[in-house]
C-alpha cells in the first residue's frame, strides 16, 4: 500500500471506531430513556447489530468452554462501551452465575451502560463498571478467570500489542485471554492478532467465522498456570498456512513475512 493509501486506511479505521462508539451511545441513550416500568434489556433488538452479538457471544462461549475445565466466576471485559453487549449476552444466555467487570476509558460510556442494566434484577448485581484506561489497570487484573479485549481497544497493531503486553503482565497464570482479530480483507479495518503478538501466552485457537460475524476470535492462556486441556481434550494448535497470507502481510505491514500463522483447534 502506498503511504497515501495507508493514511486513508488509518483515517477510515479511526472513523469506523468513532462511528461504532456513537452508534452504541445513541441506542444506549434511547434504551435508558424507556419508561421506568420497561427493562431496557428486553428491547436490545433495536440495536442494529444485536443479532451479530448473539452469534458472536455463542461462538465465544462455545470456544471458551472447549478450553476451560470450570465455569469462570469472574470475567473482565476491557472496552465494554455504552452498549456492553458481549457481557450482557454472555451473562443472560450462557453464564448465569458469572460476574462481569466491564472496563472502559470513557466515563460517559459507563454511565450509559450501568443505567442499561440497572433495572434488571439479575444483571444489575452481576455487571460492575470501572472507568480506566486498560493500560492504567494494574492490581486486580489477576482475579479474573477470563479477560476479553474488545476489537476497538488498540486500533492499530502497535497499540493492540501494547494492551496485550500489559494484560500479560497483570493477568493470573493460567487465565484465559479472549481477543478479537480479523481475517482476509476484514483486516483492512481491524488489526490481526497472531501468535507473535502473544508473548507469555499459549495460543489455543484462532477461529474465523464465515457468516456475517465480522470479528475472528483468538483464545490464549497465560503461561505459568496448570494447563488443563479443554473439556473435550482439545489438544494444541497446528500450523496451517492460509491462502490469505498476502493480504494479511500487507495489512500487517509485514511485507517480508509471506506465511501467516493460521491455527485451528484440533478437536
Ligand atoms: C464501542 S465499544 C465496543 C465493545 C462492544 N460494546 C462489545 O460489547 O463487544 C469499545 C470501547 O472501548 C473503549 N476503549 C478504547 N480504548 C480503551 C482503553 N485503552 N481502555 C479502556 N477502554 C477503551 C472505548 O471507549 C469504547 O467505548
Amino acid at each position: 500500500m502506498s503511504d497515501e493509501v495507508k493514511d486513508m486506511r488509518s483515517n477510515l479505521i479511526k472513523l469506523c471506531g468513532e462511528a461504532e462508539g456513537y452508534l452504541e451511545q445513541h441506542f444506549s441513550t434511547i434504551l435508558g430513556s424507556l419508561p421506568e416500568d420497561q427493562n431496557p434489556l428486553d428491547h436490545l433488538n433495536i440495536f442494529p447489530y444485536y443479532s451479530n452479538y448473539l452469534k458472536l457471544g455463542k461462538l465465544e462461549y462455545d470456544l471458551l468452554s472447549q478450553h476451560s475445565s470450570h465455569v469462570p466466576s469472574k470475567i473482565a471485559f476491557v472496552g465494554s462501551g455504552p452498549m456492553p453487549l458481549t457481557s450482557i449476552v454472555l451473562a443472560k444466555f450462557h453464564l448465569p452465575n458469572t460476574t462481569f467487570h466491564n472496563f472502559d476509558i470513557d466515563s460517559h460510556a459507563n454511565t450509559l451502560a450501568s443505567s442499561l442494566v440497572s433495572r434488571d434484577q439479575d444483571l444489575s448485581k452481576r455487571m460492575i463498571f470501572h472507568t480506566t484506561d486498560v493500560l492504567n489497570a494494574t492490581e486486580g487484573l489477576d482475579q479474573y478467570d477470563v479477560v476479553f479485549l474488545a476489537a476497538l481497544v488498540g486500533m492499530d497493531k502497535e497499540a493492540k500489542v501494547k494492551a496485550i503486553e500489559h494484560l500479560e503482565k497483570h493477568m493470573a497464570p493460567g487465565a484465559i485471554l479472549m481477543l478479537r482479530s480479523a481475517h482476509a480483507l476484514r483486516a483492512f479495518l481491524y488489526p490481526i492478532v497472531d501468535s507473535s503478538d502473544l508473548k507469555g501466552f499459549q495460543l489455543l485457537t484462532i477461529y474465523h467465522p464465515t457468516d456475517d460475524v465480522v470479528n475472528s476470535v483468538v483464545i490464549a492462556r497465560k503461561l505459568g498456570g496448570s494447563t488443563t486441556n479443554g473439556v473435550n481434550g482439545t489438544r494444541g494448535c497446528m500450523f496451517m498456512p492460509c491462502n490469505c497470507s498476502k493480504v494479511h502481510a500487507i495489512m500487517n505491514n509485514r511485507c517480508k513475512k509471506m506465511m501467516i500463522e493460521e491455527f485451528s483447534a484440533i478437536e
